[in-house]
């Protein structure tokens, strides 16, 4: 089966202050499946944000070779990149008065001129649906987005990606605000989309493991590596 998703020797590199750079990661490849959850774990700066910026084309100091259902990530611009590979960054930027208006965003005409394959924006209803489901029933779609909640402007943000239809979804960390009932309606509501849309997710996560993966990585000193088979105590160590 070809995978939905492929990047190949990816390297970030971050220019030093002094002159010469940081080398994050050289030479990293990663491929998914359609279907798959997939974790990605290890220390704090070791590259994982870095890693999913590169798989979403917005990270400036990496390069790589990307395919995407099969096509090589050339024949595509950045936006209809970003429309089918859905990046939810660790800190969500919401841009509108409004949560509704800030969900719709990609929808707009600048955003869309590339994409226009986006479809019409999700209803109110479909937004309101989608908040409900993460456990954002008190976010009003009225409410201006600098009055959430870290974890309510994550889950915000997370709705606006799901709804634009991605094939790949990219969450760095979104569950990371969240009490344990709260992260566990989200890691629900993925692995429904996931099993519906067949969709494919990377997470980046701190937390102890919660069942829905089919794979965890660790990233750590630039090696990306498979750690699924280690004992899941051992996992939670790893989460910590
Ligand atoms: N724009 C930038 N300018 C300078 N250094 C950067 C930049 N972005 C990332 N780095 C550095 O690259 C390394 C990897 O950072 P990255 O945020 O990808 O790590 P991470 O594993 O996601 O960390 P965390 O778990 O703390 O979020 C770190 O040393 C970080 O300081």
């Amino acid at each position: 089966m070809t995978p939905l998703f492929t990047a190949r020797d990816i390297r970030c590199a971050i220019p030093a202050p002094g002159g010469g750079e940081h080398v994050v990661f050289d030479g990293v490849s990663f491929a998914l499946d359609a279907g798959e959850i997939v974790d990605v774990t290890g220390p704090s700066g070791s590259g994982k944000s870095s890693l999913l910026t590169a798989f979403a084309r917005l990270n400036p100091y990496a390069s790589e070779t990307l395919t995407l259902d099969g096509r090589d990530a050339a024949s595509l611009t950045p936006q209809q990149w970003r429309r089918l590979v859905a990046y939810v960054p660790q800190r969500p930027s919401l841009i509108g008065t409004t949560v509704a208006q800030a969900v719709r965003l990609p929808w707009t005409l600048a955003v869309r001129r590339d994409a226009p394959d986006a479809g019409a924006p999700p209803s109110d209803g479909a937004v309101r649906a989608m908040l409900d489901a993460m456990g954002c029933a008190d976010v009003e779609l009225e409410r201006a987005p600098h009055d959430l909640s870290g974890g309510q402007a994550a889950r915000v943000s997370l709705a606006r990606a799901l709804l634009s239809g991605p094939l790949v979804l990219l969450a760095d960390e979104v569950d990371a605000g969240l009490d344990d009932d709260n992260a566990r309606l989200v890691a629900d509501l993925l692995a429904r989309t996931v099993r519906d849309a067949g969709l494919a997710v990377v997470r980046i996560r701190h937390r102890a493991p919660d069942g829905r993966a089919s794979r965890i990585l660790r990233l750590d000193r630039g090696q990306l590596t498979d750690i699924s088979r280690i004992d899941a105590p051992q996992h939670e160590e790893e989460a910590r």
